[in-house]
């Protein structure tokens, strides 16, 4: 049935499309084939030689010699029935084609920053396709099999980075499939017109979907469909059989809606169609609609009560729809999860909240329910966190399309976003609108696709949006890589974790957290178990009351705040901020000295007795005034005085020799980091083996207050005094409550405690059997906070 015209493989005509590749460059005497020849040379048997360009590319880009992107333009919105066919002919240099769309057959594909393809046009003539987006097709690289057709809209004619001249496609949408049924392309590709006279779509389809065509098999199920029904019945015996198995072919594909919709259909003409049932109710899962996949596999498993597969299908059903409504139970997650097991089949948990108008900028979050503090306010799936962004080819030439960033590693990693936007949104409408909906730095309002126009992926607005909306996470659970200073190796990341997790940062995209508003004191914090997003009450908040998060590191002082912020284009007004604006100087310039010196001056301050640093805490602490009186958190006091009981304390496995009198000071800065840091009290009397955390209205959750914690235990289980010792494990209890408290989960405490304690801990805690009702920590919630 397809069109089958073999082309010439020899010759790739240099004057089609006006110079089709920029033969400028003498590569002679490099070891490189000049272009000229990799175009036409007759002798080498394989004129068009795929691999000699990307060669010559690579060696281009080596030098830095690629020319940049030009034609920075919009994606087209036209739709095709309003534009007008063209050939290569018909194309400008450094043109675009307004009002033109351009019919292709694709010959083959090269993938080198980005995707060229070698293309025919509708007059035989041979040119080339160059699109930023490697794949911008649905169905990646299989959709894009020689004598596919496509279309595009409102062709470019420039250079592409790669310095070929070709129709040069900037956003996904401007380009797209044509069914070989479509008359408008058979009457504009004659050469590529099928042949065969197509008698029965369904085995037409049936055999494309044996080769693994599935655009293909779509194409030839929706002439099926097409079709006057009594003729197709006929022909095919039942029109329900052709949709639900279209139906499968947007599943394998991805289009999740389109698949749905079209086993809905079918289960319309025949409710008892066990497949369609099947597609009906795993598409209905991905597009998280759950009550309709109950339905379906409710209605599956009467008609089919034995087969596993449906029994199976229904316990994924019941355990999406249970994670949706909030039960799921993350410590299962955490326990499952490694840094490679990103992907999560896990259902979007969104508590009761909505997005709407803010006086802080823009849209915001707000509760419409109450939330006490460590309570779930949603959990989500990233829109996109491109993992492999180093091997993103796009380093060269995309100065002009990135705009504002210009490293060469941003650039990477924003390309290797769009890239991931691009293909995921591609393949689900509801994913492109919200993505679509995002800040992208446009003032007053971000824009809304409009909806009567056709959808389009504009690839620079997604450049954008990821700038203002990506969000750092760690590999793994967060709660496993999460960074702190440790004074065995001088460094942020603990060793132990540095040799598994040479990369532990990952950027992503989240659609509900896009939409949280910043405050320095925030009242909510996040952490991630996999690729999955946690958003949890940090207080307690009330019934609609704004939820923010915090776009500068926590603790950091104003200034630092302050520029981070401008790249996101706004001032913060937070009760903090307005309390720091107005210090003196002197005082600003100690805070920022005080958040840095935990690397380059503690093993300094351990010589010289610290008495330097400490001084600087104290005279620091007495800048706090307002802040202690109002009871707002001093955060940015928790490093530094973390930092500072570990500078006592020399390295973790010294502790044990360190005099009384240092391990005493270990043990007051610990507990400062929590009291003045996190405002959160640690109450025992001095006999006393039990302990209580004590929160009051300012309290915040924070990792550094769980190993503030676990160095208190530690220090108690080095005590001569026995009540210490057996307080070290109600110390230990108290840390397991507030790392849940922080990360939602505490299947991954033991294991996250046992890298930063020594032995003695685990010895004391294995001698000592805890006392009855010490199965749990006691948390306080005070209403009054004074601090004592
Ligand atoms: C990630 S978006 C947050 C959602 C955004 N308000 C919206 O309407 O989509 C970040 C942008 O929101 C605005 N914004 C966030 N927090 C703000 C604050 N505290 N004060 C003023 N503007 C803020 C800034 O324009 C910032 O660049």
């Amino acid at each position: 049935m397809a069109p089958k015209k073999k082309q010439s493989e020899d010759t790739i005509s240099r004057q089609a499309g006006r110079g089709v590749i920029d033969s400028s460059s003498d590569m002679a005497g490099e070891g490189v084939q000049s272009l000229q020849d990799i175009a036409s040379n007759p002798t080498s048997g394989e004129a068009f030689n795929l691999s000699a360009l990307m060669d010559w590319t690579r060696k281009q880009m080596r030098d830095q010699q690629a020319p940049a992107l030009t034609g920075r333009h919009r994606p087209s919105t036209a739709s095709l029935a309003n534009l007008r066919p063209a050939s290569f002919e018909a194309l400008l240099t450094d043109t675009r084609g307004e009002g033109m769309v351009i019919y292709l057959g694709i010959r083959s594909v090269s993938m080198c920053n980005g995707m060229t393809l070698a293309v025919q046009d509708s007059e035989e003539k041979e040119g080339l396709v160059w699109s930023l987006i490697e794949y911008p097709l649905p169905g990646g690289p299989a959709s894009m099999a020689p004598d596919t057709l496509i279309a595009v809209w409102e062709p470019y004619y420039g250079t592409s980075p790669n310095g070929q001249l070709a129709i040069c496609v900037h956003h996904p949408t401007d380009i797209a499939h044509i069914s070989k049924f479509d008359p408008k392309a058979v009457e504009q590709l004659p050469s590529l017109r099928a042949t065969e006279q197509i008698t029965d779509p369904l085995r037409a389809g049936d055999t494309a979907f044996v080769s693994n065509s599935l655009m293909e098999a779509v194409d030839c199920y929706s002439e099926g469909i097409e079709q006057p029904i009594s003729n197709y019945i006929e022909i095919a015996g039942k029109f329900c059989a052709v949709l639900s198995k279209r139906a499968f072919m947007y599943a394998r594909m991805s289009l999740h809606s389109e698949a749905f919709a079209d086993a809905t259909a079918a289960l319309i003409h025949e409710p008892k169609h066990l497949q369609a049932l099947k597609i009906a109710c795993s598409s209905a899962l991905e597009i998280g609609k759950y009550e309709s996949a109950q339905e379906y596999v409710q209605r599956l498993l009467m008609l089919d009560p034995d087969h596993s597969g449906n029994q199976r299908l229904s316990e994924k059903v019941a355990s999406r729809m249970q994670q949706a409504k909030g039960q799921y139970d993350l410590n299962t997650l955490a326990g499952k999860t490694t840094p490679s097991n990103m992907v999560h089949d896990v259902a979007d948990f969104i508590s009761d909240i909505e997005i709407r108008g803010s006086k802080l900028g823009g849209r915001g979050v707000f509760a419409k329910q109450r939330f006490v503090r460590g309570q779930i306010v949603l959990w989500e799936k990233p829109i996109a966190i491109p993992f492999d962004e180093k091997k993103s080819s796009f380093e060269h030439g995309l100065t002009n399309f990135m705009g504002h960033d210009n490293s060469g590693v941003c650039k990477r990693s924003s390309m290797a976003f769009v890239q991931q936007l691009a293909a995921n949104t591609g393949t689900d409408a509801s994913l492109a609108e919200k993505l679509f909906s995002m800040f992208d730095g446009s003032q007053p309002e971000p824009k809304v696709n409009d909806r009567s126009k056709k959808q389009v992926f504009d690839s620079y607005r997604a450049i954008n949006i990821v700038k203002y909306n990506y969000h750092n996470i760690n590999l793994g659970n967060a709660s496993v890589g999460q960074q702190f200073y440790d004074p065995n190796t001088k460094s942020e990341v603990p060793k132990e974790f540095q040799n598994n997790y040479t990369s532990t940062v990952a950027r992503g995209l989240w659609y509900m957290n896009s939409m949280l508003n910043h405050s320095c004191l925030p009242n909510t914090s996040y952490t991630n178990i996999g690729n999955i997003m946690i958003i949890k009450a940090q207080k307690d908040i009330e019934e609609g009351e704004e939820l923010t998060t915090e776009y500068a590191e926590r603790g950091q002082p104003l200034e630092m705040r302050k520029m981070v912020l401008t790249k996101y284009g706004f001032e913060c007004c937070c009760p903090l901020c307005k309390i720091e604006a107005p210090l003196p100087r002197e005082a600003k310039a100690k805070r920022q000295h005080l958040h840095q010196p935990s690397k380059a001056k503690l093993p300094a301050a351990i010589q010289s007795g610290t008495v330097g640093l400490e001084m600087m805490i104290r005279d620091t602490l007495k800048t706090y005034g307002a802040e202690l009186e109002s009871g707002l958190p001093c955060v940015m006091m928790m490093k530094p005085l973390f930092n500072l009981a570990h500078t006592y304390l020399g390295p973790i496995t010294d502790w044990r020799k360190a005099s009384p009198d240092l391990r005493a000071k270990g043990h007051d800065y610990f507990l400062w980091t929590l009291k003045l840091g996190l405002r959160i009290d640690l109450l025992y009397a001095p006999t006393a083996t039990y302990c209580e955390l004590a929160f009051g209205k300012h309290s915040l959750s924070h990792a550094i207050g769980v190993l503030a914690l676990i160095g208190l235990a530690e220090l108690a289980s080095l005590s001569p005094v026995s009540t210490e010792r057996k307080r070290a494990v109600a110390l230990l209890r108290c840390a397991k409550t507030l790392y849940k408290m922080h990360y939602a989960e505490d299947a991954t405490f033991d294991d996250r405690s046992q890298k930063y304690k020594c032995k003695s801990l685990s010895a004391c805690i294995d001698a000592v059997a805890p006392p009855e009702g010490w199965d749990k920590v006691k948390v306080l919630l005070r209403p009054n906070e004074a601090l004592v």
